[in-house]
């Protein structure tokens, strides 16, 4: 399989000589093309410092980073932002969606940032939603806002999916079903999609699962196996 992400010892660092913290320390991992990824670790291991590289919203300190054959480390302020809009679908635990324009209207959006997109109705119908396309948010449940979040994503035909604590704001049952759309359509149409999460039951359902830890990686386990998300013990 394709390797779609290479870190290599990269380190994160904040603050300046005297208060000196690592986020990541000598980091390096890969992933592949189509793999469905979760990076589980405790508060301020450095789960969201990996994301925000990974989705080039952050610079490295050292070391390298590269993403569909691109180093993104070198990347100048108007590259990046153009591998943002082009490359990564993000989904975040708040669903960030415009509440003045419709499900449909939300995702259509994603046209003005990249020309190659899935058509809204085409993202909307992947998440199940194409009944409540024409519903603004406050009409939609929370776990129907998130699957709208979703197809946004989705549509802009990423690289990489990035979630991050993509149901920590939802009940578990919805929670499930959200989860369960992801892994579904990873596997369906090959997205490459990496879910930060604080909830070690989701460790079997994944191809990878990249364990955080005080800034290090402390272990990275690849599972032929995964169990399905039904079989989750939430
Ligand atoms: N902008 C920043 N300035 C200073 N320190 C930061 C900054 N961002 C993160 N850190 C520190 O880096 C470390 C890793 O933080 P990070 O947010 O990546 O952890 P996390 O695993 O995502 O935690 P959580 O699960 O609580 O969100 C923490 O010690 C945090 O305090």
């Amino acid at each position: 399989m394709k390797t779609i992400v290479e870190f290599k010892r990269v380190c994160k660092t904040y603050g300046d000589k005297e208060n000196l913290i690592y986020a990541l320390r000598d980091v390096s991992f890969t992933i592949c093309q189509g793999e469905f990824v979760v990076i589980l670790g405790p508060s301020g291991a450095g789960k969201s410092t990996l994301l925000n590289l990974l989705g080039g919203m952050d610079d490295v300190s050292s070391g390298t980073i590269c993403i569909n054959n691109q180093q993104i480390e070198v990347l100048s302020e108007t590259q990046l932002a153009d591998y943002r809009a082009k490359q990564i679908g993000f989904v975040f635990q708040f669903y960030n969606l415009i509440p003045t324009l419709t499900a449909f209207e939300n995702v259509a959006l994603m046209k003005e940032l990249k020309k190659d997109v899935l058509s809204a109705q085409e993202a909307l119908e992947r998440v199940g939603l194409k009944a409540h396309q024409h519903k603004f948010p406050a009409q939609l449940s929370g776990g129907e806002q998130q699957r709208v979040s979703i197809a946004r994503a989705i549509s802009k035909k990423p690289a990489l999916l990035l979630c991050d604590e993509p149901t920590g704001a939802l009940d578990s049952q919805t929670g499930m079903l959200v989860m369960k759309q992801l892994k579904d359509m990873c596997k369906r149409y090959g997205h490459t999609t990496i879910i930060v999460t604080h909830n070690s039951a989701l460790k079997n359902t994944a191809d990878k699962v990249i364990y955080v830890k005080n800034g290090m990686i402390e272990n990275v386990v690849t599972q032929e196996h995964p169990c399905d998300i039904d079989a989750v013990n939430w």
